[in-house]
């Protein structure tokens, strides 16, 4: 399988930040965006940034930028249908997704994921982690796993029926890829979380920490 093509999913409105673009934020003297563009840029092809409003203030980014064209904030979905349309410009048949306020996603992202995929007529994979003992006991012990929407491969084959699932109401991630036999990929938590994500400023101090103690 070739490597598949990147897109950053940066479209989402940071309410919990207080508005504006969480991947401008800086931690450790480069913005969110530069971490996980210098993360992903080895294991995708070209990369775009999913991006919603004026994409001039990503221009120092040298990257496409590329808007929902679902609106209304519909959530990472409607990133994901960008990313594949995008794709499919580029004669592309496959896209990876990463979330732009994740600084520190596994390096091999896209290997365990496109392992995940094989055998599959089109590519449709998310990424797990195993639950903590407290998170599975919450979930009355029935899954064993968190499921991370924003990381994913998707296949360009089923970007029109994506359109028309969107265009229905549907929004929540998992009901798609379950819907189309979507697999997962199980990453290992070593020491901390790898998709730990920052909503808040209280996370960015976190995310801080973290980048201290590695
Ligand atoms: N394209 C697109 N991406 C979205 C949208 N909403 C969220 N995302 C992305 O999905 C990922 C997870 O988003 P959340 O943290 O749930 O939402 P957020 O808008 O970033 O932040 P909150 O408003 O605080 O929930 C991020 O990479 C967002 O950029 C959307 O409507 N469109």
């Amino acid at each position: 399988m070739t490597r598949p093509l990147g897109v950053i999913l940066a479209g989402g409105q940071a309410t919990r930040m207080g508005g504006g673009d969480k991947g401008l934020l800086t931690l450790g003297g480069q913005t969110l965006l530069a971490r996980v563009i210098d993360r992903l840029r080895p294991q995708a092809g070209a990369i775009a940034l999913n991006a919603n409003g004026d994409p001039a203030r990503f221009d120092d980014l040298g990257l496409p930028v590329i808007a929902d064209s679902i609106q209304d904030f519909a959530g990472p979905l409607a990133g994901v249908l960008a990313g594949l349309d995008w794709a499919a410009g580029q004669g592309g048949s496959s896209i990876v997704t990463v979330a732009a306020d994740t600084p520190f996603f596994p390096r091999d992202l896209v290997a365990r994921l496109t392992h995940a995929a094989e055998g599959q007529a089109h590519p449709l994979v998310l990424a797990t982690t195993p639950r903590t003992e407290g998170e599975a006991l919450k979930s009355g012990g029935g899954k064993r796993v968190n499921r991370h929407p924003t990381f994913g491969l998707w296949p360009v084959a089923l970007r029109d029926d994506l359109r028309a699932a969107l265009n229905d109401g549907l929004r929540k991630v998992v009901m798609w890829t379950d819907r189309h036999g979507g697999r997962e990929a199980l990453f290992p938590v070593e020491g901390f979380d790898p998709f730990f994500n920052v909503n808040t400023p209280e996370d960015l101090a976190q995310a801080q920490a973290m980048l201290e103690g590695a």
